[in-house]
Protein backbone atom coordinates (compact mmCIF):
# COMPACT_ATOMS: atom_id res chain seq x y z
CA UNK A 1 0.00 0.00 0.00
CA UNK A 2 1.23 3.92 -0.63
CA UNK A 3 2.92 5.19 1.88
CA UNK A 4 -0.49 7.46 3.49
CA UNK A 5 -0.44 11.12 2.60
CA UNK A 6 0.22 13.99 4.98
CA UNK A 7 -2.77 16.34 5.78
CA UNK A 8 -4.48 18.18 3.10
CA UNK A 9 -6.87 17.17 0.07
CA UNK A 10 -4.94 13.61 -1.00
CA UNK A 11 -5.93 12.47 2.74
CA UNK A 12 -9.43 13.76 2.88
CA UNK A 13 -9.74 12.31 -0.51
CA UNK A 14 -8.65 8.54 1.24
CA UNK A 15 -10.41 9.16 4.03
CA UNK A 16 -13.20 10.08 2.53
CA UNK A 17 -12.89 6.86 -0.02
CA UNK A 18 -12.70 4.49 2.84
CA UNK A 19 -15.55 5.83 4.48
CA UNK A 20 -17.97 5.57 1.63
CA UNK A 21 -16.58 2.08 1.20
CA UNK A 22 -17.17 1.43 4.71
CA UNK A 23 -20.63 2.95 5.20
CA UNK A 24 -23.30 0.06 6.20
CA UNK A 25 -21.10 -1.83 7.82
CA UNK A 26 -20.45 -0.14 10.59
CA UNK A 27 -22.26 -1.63 13.83
CA UNK A 28 -22.87 -4.91 12.17
CA UNK A 29 -22.08 -7.80 14.35
CA UNK A 30 -22.79 -8.18 18.13
CA UNK A 31 -21.01 -5.24 20.56
CA UNK A 32 -19.59 -3.42 18.40
CA UNK A 33 -22.02 -0.84 18.56
CA UNK A 34 -19.89 1.81 16.38
CA UNK A 35 -20.73 5.32 16.60
CA UNK A 36 -23.46 6.50 14.43
CA UNK A 37 -22.12 9.13 11.49
CA UNK A 38 -24.72 11.67 12.29
CA UNK A 39 -22.59 11.72 15.79
CA UNK A 40 -19.10 11.04 14.42
CA UNK A 41 -19.51 13.75 12.23
CA UNK A 42 -20.99 16.21 15.09
CA UNK A 43 -17.93 15.74 17.03
CA UNK A 44 -15.69 15.89 13.95
CA UNK A 45 -16.66 19.55 13.24
CA UNK A 46 -16.83 20.43 17.43
CA UNK A 47 -13.28 19.72 17.14
CA UNK A 48 -12.15 21.54 13.88
CA UNK A 49 -13.99 24.59 14.90
CA UNK A 50 -12.65 24.37 17.99
CA UNK A 51 -9.28 23.86 16.89
CA UNK A 52 -8.99 20.58 19.62
CA UNK A 53 -5.40 18.70 19.14
CA UNK A 54 -5.27 16.19 22.70
CA UNK A 55 -8.28 14.22 21.91
CA UNK A 56 -9.40 10.81 23.60
CA UNK A 57 -11.51 8.00 22.56
CA UNK A 58 -12.51 5.39 25.11
CA UNK A 59 -13.66 2.30 23.52
CA UNK A 60 -12.48 2.12 20.10
CA UNK A 61 -14.29 -1.18 18.69
CA UNK A 62 -13.40 -1.51 15.51
CA UNK A 63 -12.73 2.39 14.92
CA UNK A 64 -15.40 4.18 12.93
CA UNK A 65 -15.16 7.47 16.32
CA UNK A 66 -11.77 7.06 16.68
CA UNK A 67 -11.37 7.68 12.64
CA UNK A 68 -13.49 10.72 12.28
CA UNK A 69 -11.57 11.61 14.99
CA UNK A 70 -8.15 11.79 13.61
CA UNK A 71 -9.65 12.57 10.59
CA UNK A 72 -10.62 15.76 12.29
CA UNK A 73 -7.19 16.00 13.83
CA UNK A 74 -5.67 15.93 10.89
CA UNK A 75 -7.06 19.64 10.33
CA UNK A 76 -6.05 20.83 13.57
CA UNK A 77 -2.29 19.72 14.09
CA UNK A 78 -3.75 17.06 16.96
CA UNK A 79 -3.70 13.32 17.40
CA UNK A 80 -5.58 10.65 18.70
CA UNK A 81 -5.30 8.22 21.55
CA UNK A 82 -7.99 5.56 21.62
CA UNK A 83 -8.60 2.63 24.34
CA UNK A 84 -9.75 -0.46 23.48
CA UNK A 85 -10.22 -3.74 25.84
CA UNK A 86 -10.56 -6.41 23.22
CA UNK A 87 -7.87 -7.55 21.36
CA UNK A 88 -9.90 -8.77 18.33
CA UNK A 89 -11.22 -5.28 17.81
CA UNK A 90 -8.55 -3.11 18.46
CA UNK A 91 -6.69 -5.50 16.07
CA UNK A 92 -9.34 -4.71 13.25
CA UNK A 93 -9.61 -1.19 14.34
CA UNK A 94 -5.58 -0.97 13.38
CA UNK A 95 -6.40 -2.06 10.03
CA UNK A 96 -8.99 0.12 9.23
CA UNK A 97 -6.66 3.02 10.70
CA UNK A 98 -4.22 2.25 8.20
CA UNK A 99 -6.47 1.71 5.45
CA UNK A 100 -7.77 4.99 5.92
CA UNK A 101 -4.55 6.36 5.59
CA UNK A 102 -5.04 8.40 9.08
CA UNK A 103 -2.77 5.41 11.65
CA UNK A 104 -0.04 8.31 11.90
CA UNK A 105 -3.17 10.43 13.96
CA UNK A 106 -3.87 7.75 15.92
CA UNK A 107 -2.03 6.18 19.18
CA UNK A 108 -4.07 3.19 19.69
CA UNK A 109 -3.67 1.51 23.04
CA UNK A 110 -4.90 -1.96 24.24
CA UNK A 111 -5.81 -2.07 27.45
CA UNK A 112 -7.99 -1.63 30.68
CA UNK A 113 -9.29 2.23 30.19
CA UNK A 114 -10.44 2.05 34.06
CA UNK A 115 -6.65 1.81 34.37
CA UNK A 116 -5.60 3.88 31.63
CA UNK A 117 -7.36 7.15 31.95
CA UNK A 118 -5.63 7.26 35.14
CA UNK A 119 -2.58 6.93 34.26
CA UNK A 120 -2.79 8.91 31.30
CA UNK A 121 -1.62 12.49 32.01
CA UNK A 122 -3.87 14.67 29.69
CA UNK A 123 -4.66 17.48 29.72
CA UNK A 124 -6.86 16.80 27.26
CA UNK A 125 -9.41 18.84 24.76
CA UNK A 126 -11.81 16.33 23.54
CA UNK A 127 -12.65 13.29 25.07
CA UNK A 128 -15.23 10.43 23.77
CA UNK A 129 -16.34 8.51 26.33
CA UNK A 130 -18.18 5.39 24.56
CA UNK A 131 -16.76 2.24 26.79
CA UNK A 132 -18.49 0.51 29.64
CA UNK A 133 -21.14 3.36 30.36
CA UNK A 134 -22.17 2.67 33.45
CA UNK A 135 -18.39 3.48 34.88
CA UNK A 136 -19.44 6.92 33.31
CA UNK A 137 -19.36 8.69 36.27
CA UNK A 138 -15.89 7.15 37.30
CA UNK A 139 -14.54 8.08 33.73
CA UNK A 140 -15.94 11.25 34.32
CA UNK A 141 -13.96 11.64 37.67
CA UNK A 142 -11.18 10.37 36.75
CA UNK A 143 -10.99 12.92 33.76
CA UNK A 144 -12.95 16.56 34.70
CA UNK A 145 -10.07 17.39 35.85
CA UNK A 146 -7.68 16.40 33.38
CA UNK A 147 -9.26 18.49 30.87
CA UNK A 148 -8.23 22.15 29.24
CA UNK A 149 -10.18 24.87 29.82
CA UNK A 150 -12.49 24.94 26.94
CA UNK A 151 -12.31 21.00 26.45
CA UNK A 152 -15.50 19.30 25.57
CA UNK A 153 -16.34 15.78 26.71
CA UNK A 154 -19.12 13.75 24.80
CA UNK A 155 -21.33 10.92 25.82
CA UNK A 156 -24.15 9.16 23.31
CA UNK A 157 -27.19 7.45 24.28
CA UNK A 158 -27.49 9.14 27.31
CA UNK A 159 -31.18 11.10 27.89
CA UNK A 160 -33.17 8.09 28.26
CA UNK A 161 -30.45 6.04 30.14
CA UNK A 162 -31.32 4.64 33.37
CA UNK A 163 -28.23 3.55 34.67
CA UNK A 164 -27.32 4.93 37.59
CA UNK A 165 -23.77 5.87 36.89
CA UNK A 166 -25.28 7.67 33.62
CA UNK A 167 -26.97 9.13 35.42
CA UNK A 168 -24.68 10.47 37.60
CA UNK A 169 -22.61 11.17 35.20
CA UNK A 170 -25.08 14.07 33.66
CA UNK A 171 -25.65 15.22 37.12
CA UNK A 172 -22.33 16.04 38.07
CA UNK A 173 -21.55 17.65 34.45
CA UNK A 174 -24.64 19.67 34.33
CA UNK A 175 -24.19 21.03 38.38
CA UNK A 176 -20.19 21.87 37.52
CA UNK A 177 -20.17 25.50 36.54
CA UNK A 178 -16.91 25.47 34.92
CA UNK A 179 -19.33 23.74 31.92
CA UNK A 180 -21.99 24.02 29.87
CA UNK A 181 -23.82 21.34 27.90
CA UNK A 182 -25.75 20.66 24.81
CA UNK A 183 -28.01 17.63 23.48
CA UNK A 184 -27.05 17.06 19.69
CA UNK A 185 -29.49 14.65 17.53
CA UNK A 186 -27.62 11.84 16.26
CA UNK A 187 -30.46 10.94 13.78
CA UNK A 188 -30.53 7.72 15.97
CA UNK A 189 -30.14 8.83 19.71
CA UNK A 190 -28.51 11.78 21.24
CA UNK A 191 -24.84 13.04 21.97
CA UNK A 192 -24.73 14.63 24.66
CA UNK A 193 -21.61 16.95 25.02
CA UNK A 194 -19.91 19.41 27.90
CA UNK A 195 -17.74 22.08 26.97
CA UNK A 196 -15.42 24.15 29.24
CA UNK A 197 -16.52 28.15 29.31
CA UNK A 198 -12.80 28.79 29.53
C1 LIG B 1 -19.82 1.17 22.00
S1 LIG B 1 -18.32 0.33 21.58
C2 LIG B 1 -17.29 1.65 21.00
C3 LIG B 1 -17.61 2.11 19.60
C4 LIG B 1 -16.59 3.05 19.01
N1 LIG B 1 -16.47 4.25 19.80
C5 LIG B 1 -16.95 3.39 17.59
O1 LIG B 1 -17.56 4.44 17.35
O2 LIG B 1 -16.63 2.61 16.70
C6 LIG B 1 -17.65 0.02 23.19
C7 LIG B 1 -16.27 -0.62 23.19
O3 LIG B 1 -15.70 -0.41 24.49
C8 LIG B 1 -14.91 -1.53 24.82
N2 LIG B 1 -14.73 -1.54 26.26
C9 LIG B 1 -15.62 -1.91 27.22
N3 LIG B 1 -15.07 -1.79 28.44
C10 LIG B 1 -13.82 -1.32 28.26
C11 LIG B 1 -12.75 -0.98 29.15
N4 LIG B 1 -12.87 -1.11 30.47
N5 LIG B 1 -11.60 -0.54 28.60
C12 LIG B 1 -11.45 -0.39 27.26
N6 LIG B 1 -12.43 -0.71 26.38
C13 LIG B 1 -13.60 -1.15 26.87
C14 LIG B 1 -15.72 -2.70 24.26
O4 LIG B 1 -14.89 -3.84 24.09
C15 LIG B 1 -16.29 -2.13 22.97
O5 LIG B 1 -15.50 -2.47 21.86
Amino acid sequence: RDAAPTAGPALDARVQAFLDSKRGEWRRGVNLWNVPEGGARVMHDLVVQRGHRRILDIGTSTGHSALWLAWAASKTGGRVTTIEIDPGRHAEALRNFREAGLDGFIDARLGDAHELVKQLPGPWDFVFQDADKDWSLNYWNALKDKLSPRACYAVDHVMHSRSPGIRGFVESAQGDARFEHRVHDMGGGDLFVVCGKG
